[in-house]
């Protein structure tokens, strides 16, 4: 029995790429479509909003310095080539998604539409929110918190490379040690950067829960919406 009935997963865009330098790995896109497919068999209504960083880090050199706006545009132009992949793959896999974009593209996706958002969400659709929050200076963890939000979704599922959130970054720090959860008010007193600030004070104000898993450990996400013991839960 899932412990959730509407959730919003945000996926690395960093981790598409495998151990390829840059882009989308076939292999891995594949078996991150076999997870979510795992949770739609369950019935839950899944909203995703994607990263960009396996093609925005790619180009990253010759963005510097750019105008800050400029490249950030590009990054969520990136997030919107992550999404249709994505779409893509799911449609291999007898997923039926859609992408929303929050900046207009209407020859290549639709626009994000929140009335149409929840009525595909309900007809058991995934839907794909691309193109970030559509503004420059924001990430899409704060997307996944603003969708998350206006969807009414239970919980923010962030599928990432390490498997929770921890004391520092377990990447840089080794002696760091995993919560099993923390409130908003320490991950952000802390500074824990396992995602932004931003992302972190908008569900908190929103009482939205967040979730940080592996995206590498297999069956994660279905033990998530499971209500196993997995990952970190950041809390009110
Ligand atoms: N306190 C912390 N606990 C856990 N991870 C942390 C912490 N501080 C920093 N990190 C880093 O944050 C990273 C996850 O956030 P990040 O937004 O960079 O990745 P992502 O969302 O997976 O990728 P993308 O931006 O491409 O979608 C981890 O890989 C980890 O190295
Ligand atoms: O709302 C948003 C979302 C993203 N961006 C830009 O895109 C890149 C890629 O997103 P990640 O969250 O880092 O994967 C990000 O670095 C920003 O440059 C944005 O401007 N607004």
């Amino acid at each position: 029995m899932p412990a959730y009935k509407r959730i919003l997963l945000k996926l690395s865009g960093e981790a598409l790429m495998g151990d390829d330098a840059y882009g989308i790995n076939r292999a891995v896109i594949m078996r991150m479509v076999q997870e979510v497919r795992e949770i739609t068999d369950l019935g839950v209504e899944v909203a995703v909003v994607i990263g960009g960083g396996n093609i925005f880090r790619g180009v990253a050199g010759g963005a510097v310095g750019m105008d800050r706006a400029t490249a950030d545009y590009m990054g969520m132009l990136a997030t919107v080539m992550n999404s249709l992949a994505l779409a893509d793959a799911m449609r291999v896999e007898g997923v039926t998604a859609r992408v929303m974009s929050a900046i207009a593209i209407e020859q290549v996706v639709e626009s994000y539409v929140r009335p149409k958002a929840l009525q595909y969400l309900e007809e058991g659709k995934v839907v794909i929110f691309a193109a970030g929050t559509g503004n420059p200076f924001f990430t899409t963890d704060t997307a996944a918190a603003l969708r998350g939000a206006e969807i009414g979704a239970q919980v923010v599922l962030k599928a990432t490379k390490v498997d929770g959130v921890y004391t520092a970054d377990p990447k840089k720090d080794p002696s760091a040690t995993r919560y099993a959860s923390v409130s908003f008010d320490e991950a952000i007193a802390k500074n824990l950067q396992v995602l932004d600030a931003t992302a972190f004070a908008l569900c908190r104000d929103q009482k939205l829960p967040i979730k940080v898993f592996s995206i590498f450990k297999p069956g994660a996400l279905k033990r998530v919406v499971l209500g196993e013991d997995e990952g970190t839960l950041v809390h009110v």
